[in-house]
């Protein structure tokens, strides 16, 4: 199949029945297939976090449904639901949470460690990653000896480290300059392209959002074509 992420009519709200009620997503409708990368654009306290959340199994919905290849996951239980997060799942957030006793390259070997890599194969991964947005050179240094911009492209590496099903990333070039991020964006679409990666990304950025493949805006709730 070919729809990695699916999801139909999802709400969320918070403080129900309180004064302070408010309803964030009211009726949620969003495909994104293997090797898509979609861009999503909103105004801040529209609901990207809160949706990004949902799609990424951190949270749940108050109704609706989220398939991830093919598994209705808001049937699963907490357990099922955390491992299928791990195996499927690779998030880039605005502050990137990097090892800092670990070098840039162990932060990209150790999370395939875990997962049963052999060391070689993961070496040569987080290589290959590092080289495609620019930061090999930094491969030995620890999150306090790079840049801000440095930092963020190691954690790009990282969330795709395990070759997750769907990757979703909140500002991923946030921090870059134009021609920095234009790269960090090339990377994105080759692994796109090439390893099958549905993406889910959210930026201001209406430049880079423009060369993805389908861009829609997050209004009162609901997404719409932008
Ligand atoms: N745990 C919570 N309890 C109550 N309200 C919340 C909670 N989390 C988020 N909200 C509210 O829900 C709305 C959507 O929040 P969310 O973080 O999803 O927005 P966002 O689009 O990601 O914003 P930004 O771009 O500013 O990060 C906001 O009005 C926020 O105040």
């Amino acid at each position: 199949m070919s729809n990695m992420l699916q999801i139909q009519e999802v709400a969320k709200g918070y403080n129900r029945g309180k004064p302070n009620e408010i309803q964030v997503l009211s009726g949620i409708n969003l495909t994104v297939s293997k090797g898509e990368v979609v861009a999503l654009v909103a105004p801040s306290g529209a609901g990207k976090s809160t949706l990004l959340h949902i799609a990424g199994l951190l949270d749940n919905a108050d109704a609706g449904q989220v398939v991830i290849d093919g598994t209705d996951v808001t049937s699963l239980d907490d357990k099922a639901r955390t491992a299928m997060r791990r195996a499927q799942v690779g998030f880039i957030y605005q502050f990137h949470h990097l090892l800092p006793e670990f070098s840039a390259l162990e932060n990209i070997v150790l999370p395939q460690l875990a997962n049963g890599v052999p060391e070689a194969d993961a070496r040569a991964r987080a290589l290959k990653l590092l080289t495609s947005v620019g930061v090999e050179a930094r491969a030995d240094h620890r999150p306090a000896a790079m840049s801000g911009g440095e930092q963020q492209r190691v954690a790009f590496c990282r969330a795709l480290a395990n070759r997750p099903a769907l990757l979703l990333a909140d500002e991923p070039t946030g921090n870059l300059d134009p021609a920095t991020s234009d790269r960090v964006f090339d990377a994105l679409m080759t692994v796109a392209k090439d390893e099958g990666l549905a993406a889910l990304i959210v930026t201001h950025n209406m430049d880079l959002a423009a060369k993805m493949d389908r861009v829609l805006r997050l209004e009162n709730g609901v997404l719409v074509e932008a």
